[in-house]
């Protein structure tokens, strides 16, 4: 394990914003924290860096305790979301800063400033000011900065959020590209849980000052440990007491099929690739995702008598099959 996070706690005033914590970070993965805002994860990550101190617990990087020391000598690279670049220093003195002021010799700060820049698909913009990137560009430019020193761990605080969605996109594909590339160890924040399901090896679900669930991404999607993790890793509808995927939903137009309940069309409505169909059930409206196809395949209209099932192989499996209490 490259990070133990163990019996982490934190308050401000009589607000507890960690609430005992305990995480272990793989070594040379890229782990997300994830959650809604106001949870703790940013916290979190600033202890794991040094820039905030735990009331209580301990902090391991690769196997030093580092609880007690300072953010420099912990070795961590750190980008956060607004960056603060040095305006007046080009970009490829702005990777250098940190290898400079290490004192390393000149030819290896070019030939490592050189190599960084490539890596991040910005050594056409070297002799650039941070100013004349794009927002997208100069995340990235922060990222070959906390490169540079070679940290032993990259700890990311919403390193795209400030950006419009599509760049969001770009980067959080190229950042696994990148991470692909060097496999330095990995922490970042984020509070958008398509983000951390695409790009995270393992994802940390921090909600309330606690963790919720700790795993793959597919394992929080397919077997999540509570409602919380459930509701918040993607859509969920109900059907009697059951919390489900609308797209673990089908639809049949046929009667008397073996666990499907009868229910009346009330909405259909298009968005991209899927077909969103509400249907009425005794005093519930659930929501059933379709693709395209079966949509076609099944000729509905608002109106449409229908039954309502859980797919059979969802039915079976037993993350999904939970029956919930009150909601
Ligand atoms: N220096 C501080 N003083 C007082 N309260 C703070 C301080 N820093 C954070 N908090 C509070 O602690 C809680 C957790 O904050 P934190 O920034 O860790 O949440 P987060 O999960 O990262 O949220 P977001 O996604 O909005 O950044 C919040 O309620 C916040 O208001």
């Amino acid at each position: 394990m490259s990070i133990e996070i163990v019996n982490v706690s934190k308050r401000f005033g009589d607000f507890v914003a960690l609430d005992n914590v305990n995480v272990s970070i793989p070594a040379g993965q890229l782990t997300a924290l994830l959650g809604p805002s106001g949870g703790g994860k940013s916290t979190l990550l600033r202890i794991i860096a040094g820039l905030e101190t735990a009331d209580s617990g301990r902090i391991e990087i690769e196997g030093v305790d580092a609880t007690k020391l300072s953010p420099q000598k912990r070795n961590v690279g750190f980008v956060f979301q607004h960056y603060a670049a040095f305006k007046h220093l080009s970009v490829a003195r702005n990777v250098a800063f940190g290898l400079e002021i290490r004192k390393r010799p000149k030819d290896e700060i070019r030939e490592r400033v050189h190599e960084l820049l490539k890596l991040v698909h910005l050594a056409q913009f070297a002799d650039r000011l941070p100013s004349q990137l794009s927002g997208g560009q100069r995340q990235r430019m922060a990222l070959a900065r906390a490169l540079a020193v070679q940290p032993t761990v990259l700890l990311l605080d919403e390193p795209f959020g400030a950006l419009d969605a599509k760049v969001r996109k770009e980067l959080r594909d190229w950042l696994r590209r990148l991470h692909d590339e060097v496999h330095v160890t990995t922490v970042f924040v984020t509070h958008d849980q398509e983000e951390a399901l695409e790009v995270a090896d393992e994802i940390v679900v921090i909600n309330e000052g606690r963790v919720e669930q700790i795993g793959s991404p597919d394992a929080l999607y397919d077997t999540p440990a509570n409602d919380f993790v459930m509701r918040f890793l993607g859509p969920v509808t109900e059907l009697g007491d059951r919390l489900v995927r609308p797209h673990d939903l089908q639809l049949l137009t046929g009667g008397g099929e073996s666990g499907a309940v009868p229910g009346r069309i009330t909405r259909i409505t298009r968005v991209g690739f899927e077909i969103r169909v509400v249907v009425a059930v005794r005093d519930q409206f659930v929501t059933v995702t379709l693709t395209r196809n079966e949509f076609l395949s099944l000729d509905l209209h608002v109106g449409s008598e229908v039954q309502v099932r859980v797919a059979p192989e969802v039915a079976n499996s037993v993350g999904q099959s939970r029956v919930l209490g009150a909601v």
